[in-house]
């Protein structure tokens, strides 16, 4: 692994002495183990404790197929898949990698008894497999976390539609949290070339997901002027769905839970802040009960921050805990777009304010390959930037996912992976100087 970071540092190497490095026989990976999906049986979710289940092992090179390439990792970033995976809900992702082993003989590869986690990276491809011809050792990329096979016309229109469609280091092996990754080749994206390997890492699955599921006319098809309250504002998603909102000339009411995250989601441009601590809704009287005062106390208190009118587009994803209230607070005719269900799936809302009102609920899910590498291209040109504020070595990826599933965290956490200090990779610093303070906005924080 050290001729290999040794060459990716060195200003000299070529492409030709990338690929002619010879490839280790095994790396460091963070896992799960198979023989613990157990572990946590009987705990309350927020008490199934990621630095128990996630390791850092020494696992082997996998082999690499047509149309793929292994990447050496230099950063990764931490999603909140990698947390539902260590703690085994809604379900263990063994089953993914077995139900995905049984699909062709070169699948049977993922099917391990342990599960090599992350669905982002930067890093330096390493080699290519048969049939690439758009990427080549030596190349600087981030790697999107759509995988798919594209062999039912299901997905032609719409790369997300495929009946094979798996989230890379969630639904398959060989994730980005680790010093060297598997990927399908068309998984690959140009590196923004003004950013740090972390920063590079960071936004990949959110930035595309928020892109889908708020921007693209799959999703809610934002539009100048509308009013979108975004759940969860200065998170990894919302941090995203903050910025394309406001770049997009909407109206971002950014709903959050402290008076810090309040001044983060300002210091992005954004006026209209809702602290849902502070103000203490409670939409919910007891576990089966939803409190609809409550539904209208929150409308009430967005009408006075856009001057009487209602919400345009719901960024959706707390789930159970919020699904009553995004509906009731949505306009005549407008939407509720959701990705997730962190506090529960069973979503329950009065549905004669859908029907009545024309409202419409759209499921979003990750982005397809077009609205990915647009998604990049944003980032790319400085349109939107990283959130990372906290970055952590391989070795302590299972606090940084601790932290996540304790909503510790501001943004996006970083993982270093073969990079051996943050800071490295930038190479435009001219374009990196207009952007400095955005880029650095969540840091430290
Ligand atoms: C990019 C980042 C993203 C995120 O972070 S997302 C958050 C993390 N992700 C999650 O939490 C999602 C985890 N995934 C899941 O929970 C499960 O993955 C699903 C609930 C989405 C699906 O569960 P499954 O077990 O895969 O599918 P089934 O539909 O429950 O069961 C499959 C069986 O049901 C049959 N079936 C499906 N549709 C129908 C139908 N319309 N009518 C009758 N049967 C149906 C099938 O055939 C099959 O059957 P047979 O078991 O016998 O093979
Ligand atoms: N389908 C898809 O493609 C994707 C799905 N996801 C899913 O989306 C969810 C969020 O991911 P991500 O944004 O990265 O996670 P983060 O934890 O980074 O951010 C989520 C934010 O939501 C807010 N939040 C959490 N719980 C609640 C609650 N009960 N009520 C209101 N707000 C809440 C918190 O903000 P605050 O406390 O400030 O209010 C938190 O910062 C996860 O479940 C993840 O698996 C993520 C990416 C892609």
């Amino acid at each position: 692994m050290k001729d290999i970071l040794d060459a990716i540092q060195s200003p000299e190497s070529t492409p030709a002495d990338i690929a002619a490095l010879p490839l280790p026989e095994s790396y460091r990976a963070i896992t799960v183990h198979k023989d613990e999906t157990e572990m946590f049986a009987g705990l309350e979710t927020r008490d199934k404790d990621p630095r128990k289940s996630i390791h850092l092992d020494e696992v082997p090179v996998p082999e690499l197929g047509p149309g793929e390439a292994l990447v050496a990792v230099m950063a990764s970033s931490v999603n909140y898949n990698s947390v539902w995976t260590s703690i085994f809900e809604p379900l263990s992702t063994f089953g993914f990698l077995e139900r995905y082993g049984r699909t062709n003989e070169l699948a049977k590869r993922h099917d391990l008894p342990y599960h090599i986690i992350g669905s982002d990276l930067a890093g330096v491809v390493l080699r290519t497999g048969p049939g690439v011809n758009a990427w080549q050792p030596g190349d600087e990329v981030v790697a999107h976390c759509l995988s798919v096979e594209l062999e039912s016309s299901d997905g032609h229109n719409d790369t997300m539609l495929d009946p094979e469609q798996r989230i890379w280091g969630f639904e398959t092996n060989f994730g980005g949290l680790a010093e060297i990754a598997l990927v399908k080749s068309n998984q690959l994206m140009p590196k923004p070339d003004h950013l740090s390997w972390e920063e590079a890492a960071a936004p990949g699955l959110v930035n595309s997901t928020a892109y889908r599921q708020l921007v693209s006319r799959n999703g809610a098809g934002m539009k100048q002027g509308d009013n979108v309250l975004i759940w969860g504002a200065s998170g990894g998603l919302g941090s995203y769905a903050t910025q394309f909102a406001l770049a997009g000339g909407a109206n971002p009411i950014c709903v959050v839970s402290s008076e810090q995250k309040a001044d983060i989601c300002r210091s992005m441009g954004a006026e209209a802040i809702i602290d849902r601590s502070a103000e203490g809704y409670r939409f919910w009287k007891d576990e089966q009960t939803q409190d609809p005062k409550e539904w209208k106390r929150f409308g009430k208190r967005i009408r006075e921050l856009t001057g009487g009118e209602d919400i345009d587009i719901v960024f959706e994803h707390p789930g159970r805990e919020t699904f009553g209230a995004s509906v009731f607070v949505t306009r005549k005719g407008g939407t509720i777009t959701t990705c997730a269900s962190t506090s529960g799936y069973m979503h329950e809302y009065d549905n004669r304010y859908l029907w009545m009102s024309l409202k419409r609920i759209i499921g979003s899910h990750f982005a397809n390959y077009r609205e990915a590498w647009e998604a990049n291209r944003l980032i790319a040109k400085g349109k939107i930037h990283p959130t990372l504020s906290k970055v952590y070595s391989l070795e302590d990826t299972g606090q940084a996912a601790y932290d996540v599933h304790r909503n510790l965290h501001q943004g996006k956490v970083g993982v270093l992976c073969m990079a051996p200090e943050e800071g490295l990779g930038v190479r435009d610093h001219e374009k990196r100087a207009k952007h400095l303070d955005a880029i650095n906005r969540f840091r430290n924080i």
